[in-house]
Order: C-alpha cells, then sequence, then structure tokens
C-alpha cells in the first residue's frame, strides 16, 4: 500500500522565503508519495547521507543520483524474551522521491515579517511534481529539517546539481498574454497560478501582454528568440493557433523559405507551452488531456515535450495559415455569426451564434478531393470506426466527392473540448500524421441535431446515413456557390468575386474565396504536454 506522506503543504505554501500562497495552490491533504519499502536498486550511488527531521520524525536519509529516501529511526526498545526479536524496533518502512519529479530546491529559513535575508536556517524544502489524478499534475514540498547550515548548504548544492541535468526542462521563457481572451482572465491566471510556479523552478520570463489581434504573431516575426528555450501562450485556442503559425512562419522565415509558398515546412526549434484561459480550450485539452492550469504549467516546468501534426492552409498555391484545426459550412458560419456579435458575453454569443445559425441552416455546395492516409495503422482504425473507405482507396489515389453538406471538420488533433472530453474525432491522435475528415451531407435540421447532441455522449456520432468520415493526409475543398455566399447576415452578400467564404480554424474566423487546400505536416510542432497515460515517467 502506498503510503501518506505527513505535515506536507503545496509547494507555494510558506514557501522558503514565506511568500503568499496563491488561490489554487493545495495546502492538503498530504499527498500519496511512492510506494514504501522499495529496496534501493544496487546501480544508485550514494551522494549524501545524513539525518533530517520529516513529519515530525528523526530521518535517516539517503540521496543517490536518482532517488531521495528516507526511513524513520526508531529507538531499539528492549528485545522481548518471548519474541526473541531484537530487530523489530528498526522495521520501519522506507519512503522516496524520484528526483526525476523535482523541480525545485530551497533553503528554508525563519525570519521575521520585514526581514529579506539571513534568519535561522530550518532546514531544506523540496519542490515535488506529482501525478495526483488521471491526467492531473499537483506541486507538493517535502521539508527537511536540520538545524546545520553546513549540512543544508551541501544537501542543496548537491540536489540543485542533479536539477541542472535536466537539460528538457527551459531556464527562459517567452511569455505571450491575451488579456481579452473569455472572460479575461489570462493576465491574472498567468500572475496568480503560473508566475509563482515558474519563479519557484527558477525560470527566467520575458512577458508580453498582446494589444490587439495578430500582435502575437508580428512580434513573433521580428523579435529575439535566441535567447529562449521556449513560447508560453497564455490564452484561448484563437490565441494558441496565432502563437503556433507565428513560431512556425518565423522557423520558415529563418530557414529563407518563401512564406507565400511553403510546400514542405521546416519544424519550429522552439517548442510551445500552453496555459489554457480560453472559452473552449480545444488545444490545451487535447494536449494535456484535462484543462488544468497547474498541471499545463508544471509540464512546463518538468520539460514533458511532445511532438504535434499540424497542417497547412493554401488557396490557389499561396500560403494562407498553419493550424491544427478547421471546419466549413455550419462551423464557420457560426464562428462568423459570432464575431459579428463580438458584444454579447462569450458564453451567450457562441449559444446565440449556434442558434441563428442552425435556424438559417443551409447546405454547401462544393468539390471535395482528398488524399486519403496510407498507413495500415491509419486503414485499420479507419475501417474500425465504420468508415467507407476500402483498401484500394490508400493508393495515393486521390477521391472526389461532389455535393451538397452541411459541414465539413478537418482535424490534425482529437479536439478535446468538456463537451466532447474524449475528442470529436477519437481515432485521431496528435501525432499520427493523418487528419480526420467528417463529411456531413445534407440532411434535415433535426437530424443533423441529433448528429450533434451525439457528440457529447461520444457515442455512434458518426453513425448515421448523412455522416461519412475519413482518415486523410490532403484534402482540397472548392466551394460551387457561383451565384454568391449566404449567411443571413449582409455582410456576406455581394457579388461572387467579392464573396469570401468563412472557415473556422482553430476557432479563428479565416475569409477565402475559393479553393482551400489543407495538407498535414507530422510532428512538425514540439508542444509542451502529452496525455500522462503516453508518458513512460508516469506508468
Ligand atoms: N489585446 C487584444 N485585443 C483584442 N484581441 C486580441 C488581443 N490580443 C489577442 N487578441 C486576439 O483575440 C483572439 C481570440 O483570443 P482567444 O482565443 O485567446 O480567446 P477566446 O476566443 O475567448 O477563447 P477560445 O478561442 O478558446 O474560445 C485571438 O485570435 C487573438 O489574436
Amino acid at each position: 500500500m502506498p503510503r501518506l506522506a505527513r505535515g506536507r503543504v503545496s509547494a507555494l505554501a510558506g514557501g522558503p522565503e514565506g511568500g503568499k500562497q496563491p488561490a489554487g495552490a493545495e495546502a492538503g491533504p498530504p499527498p500519496v508519495l511512492l510506494p514504501s519499502a522499495q529496496p534501493m536498486p544496487a546501480a544508485e550511488s550514494i551522494l549524501q547521507r545524513g539525518i533530517f527531521e520529516i513529519d515530525g520524525r528523526s530521518c535517516d536519509v539517503v540521496l543517490s543520483d536518482s532517488a531521495l529516501r528516507w526511513r524513520p529511526i526508531q529507538p531499539e526498545r528492549p528485545a522481548a524474551p518471548a519474541a526473541g526479536n531484537s530487530k523489530c524496533g528498526f522495521l520501519s518502512k522506507e519512503e522516496f522521491i524520484e528526483l526525476k519529479d523535482l523541480f525545485s530546491v530551497k533553503l528554508k529559513w525563519r525570519r521575521s515579517a520585514k526581514q529579506q535575508k539571513g534568519g535561522t536556517l530550518l532546514g531544506i524544502t523540496l519542490f515535488v511534481c506529482m501525478k495526483k489524478e488521471q491526467n492531473k499534475l499537483k506541486d507538493y514540498t517535502l521539508t527537511l529539517n536540520n538545524l546545520s547550515e553546513d549540512h543544508c548548504f551541501l544537501w542543496v548544492r548537491d540536489l540543485k546539481k542533479i536539477l541542472t541535468k535536466f537539460s528538457n526542462r527551459p531556464k527562459s521563457l517567452k511569455v505571450l498574454i491575451n488579456p481579452q481572451s473569455h472572460k479575461k482572465e489570462a493576465t491574472h491566471i498567468y500572475h496568480e497560478h503560473v508566475e509563482p510556479l515558474l519563479k519557484l523552478a527558477e525560470i527566467k520570463t520575458d512577458v508580453t501582454i498582446t494589444e490587439y489581434e495578430g500582435h502575437a504573431l508580428s512580434l513573433l516575426k521580428e523579435c529575439e528568440l535566441q535567447e529562449f528555450d521556449g513560447v508560453i501562450c497564455v490564452g484561448g485556442d484563437g490565441s494558441a493557433s496565432e502563437v503556433a503559425h507565428g513560431l512556425l512562419l518565423r522557423a520558415q522565415m529563418d530557414a529563407g523559405i518563401d512564406t507565400n509558398y511553403i510546400l514542405t515546412p521546416v519544424r519550429t526549434p522552439l517548442p510551445l507551452g500552453i496555459i489554457p484561459a480560453g472559452s473552449t480550450n480545444v488545444l490545451a485539452h487535447s494536449l494535456y488531456g484535462i484543462v488544468h492550469i497547474v498541471t499545463a504549467t508544471l509540464h512546463i516546468i518538468m520539460g514533458h515535450m511532445k511532438p504535434v501534426d499540424v497542417c497547412t492552409f493554401s488557396s490557389t498555391g499561396k500560403f494562407l495559415r498553419f493550424g491544427f484545426s478547421a471546419m466549413f459550412g455550419f462551423g464557420g458560419r457560426m464562428l462568423a455569426s459570432a464575431e459579428k456579435h463580438r458584444w454579447i458575453p462569450p458564453n451567450q454569443r457562441k449559444d446565440f451564434a449556434m442558434i441563428k445559425t442552425l435556424a438559417s441552416l443551409r447546405p454547401e455546395d462544393c468539390e471535395i478531393s482528398f488524399l486519403p492516409a496510407k498507413s495500415s495503422q491509419d486503414f485499420q482504425e479507419a475501417s474500425r470506426n465504420e468508415h467507407r473507405t476500402t483498401e484500394s482507396d490508400y493508393n495515393n489515389q486521390w477521391e472526389k466527392i461532389q455535393g451538397h453538406f452541411l459541414n465539413i471538420s478537418i482535424m490534425a488533433i482529437p479536439c478535446c473540448c468538456s463537451m466532447a472530453p474524449g475528442g470529436l474525432t477519437p481515432n485521431i491522435r496528435l501525432n499520427n500524421g493523418s487528419m480526420a475528415l467528417i463529411i456531413v451531407r445534407n440532411t434535415s435540421r433535426p437530424e443533423f441535431v441529433k448528429h450533434l447532441k451525439r457528440y457529447a455522449s461520444l457515442k455512434n456520432q458518426f453513425n448515421f446515413p448523412f455522416v461519412e468520415t475519413y482518415t486523410v493526409e490532403e484534402v482540397k475543398l472548392q466551394p460551387r456557390n457561383n451565384c454568391g455566399y449566404d449567411t443571413g447576415d449582409a455582410e456576406f452578400h455581394g457579388t461572387p468575386s467579392e464573396n469570401n467564404y468563412p472557415w473556422n480554424v482553430d476557432g479563428d474566423l479565416m475569409k477565402v474565396p475559393s479553393e482551400v487546400h489543407i495538407k498535414v505536416h507530422p510532428q512538425l510542432i514540439r508542444l509542451y504536454g502529452g496525455h500522462l497515460q503516453e508518458m513512460n515517467d508516469y506508468k
């Protein structure tokens, strides 16, 4: 049975310098540490051994290059004559933390309220990243009390030396905050929940609060990025997508690629971290398996990284942007309507736009060409998930479908959200080099609503005669409404040449007058995070 370690507080509560406790930091209950009484592997070399008081008990503490182990020291009791076993007094259980879970170490001082330096040394505080439940990470502290300065200095020196060996952990980050995201809480979220943890981990930050739409993009195109190990975006999907686009665009510029015609993009050297502060947070949810600010921050601090597929969007050969997912038809119109009514509060705006777009539901007349994904794994998944594709489709041959469609979704990531925690496309992973193409043909409004509602339960949402799903690598979508695009809003009326079809790309409105070509590029960007189930570290 795992044992509870007592008396531990949150990493941010009563820290070494007595900093204030941010909202959300947990003071209890005490965390479950690793299963006790594990024998020390023979390969572990001991760096330090000493006596510390932990949770009010004197402990024999051993620091090796991979773990910190402790065992309470119990006084030898006189042997019970009947039992005849004099060693029973020493059989206390060992507990340990693995050093790969450690993210900071500080000396613990007792200081008066006004005192900035000095004071009485009480011991050492270790800050540890722990898995709390399913995909959730939390920060916890372990305090080793010992009044000897020499003793504590030596231990801190060795522990810090170990921390420097985790070369994938960032030391300097560029942070971009969208103050307008969702309920305008992104700045508060950053300062209250993220910054204290980054400071604790001694990560340097350079913060920019964006002032207008596209600010993050223009900044990333020009600013000096060499000094940073990663870029962090605090905002919703629109912001995260803009920053990902900016980072990738910058990588193409640095590689001397003409950004008007990006055929084979290069990978971006800098990883991107996403702190969810938007209304939907699909990207963060797909990445972390949960929308939780401390989890997102700890993934960044610990340097957990995941390569993720990205799509390029182009029209008539010209590059438009990078993105992770897109919707055309109902999804595009709904976003266009929501953007037009920005004055409505965010939650109500989405409901309003949904109802308005449903009320004027109409199909798009278009031609869809797609290149099926070639891997056998994709083929198996496709067949398992009631796809209509046959093996002959997987010959690198373009397929063509013409007709009237209510909605067309193209997703390179699972698109998890509160409505569909398992993802809108559960068979697409973050980096399997393929996209889901979901085509909803024209049908009655009640049938379409039934299909939308099924996403919430993730039960047979594709099991309708008017829904087709494919696993693809490329898609070309050519609208054929030459009579003019009509959203029911005046802004979209006009002559065909003025028409711009609204696309929803990662929650951002993109208006394009003609064909859009979408191509997936495997593992083009590295994002901080990853589902814990997939990470060996947390088996
Ligand atoms: N200071 C600003 N003022 C107005 N818009 C901004 C500002 N900074 C960034 N933006 C833009 O706001 C857009 C939407 O932001 P974001 O996605 O973060 O929030 P959201 O729409 O509330 O969340 P979600 O996309 O998750 O629904 C982004 O495309 C971004 O370019």
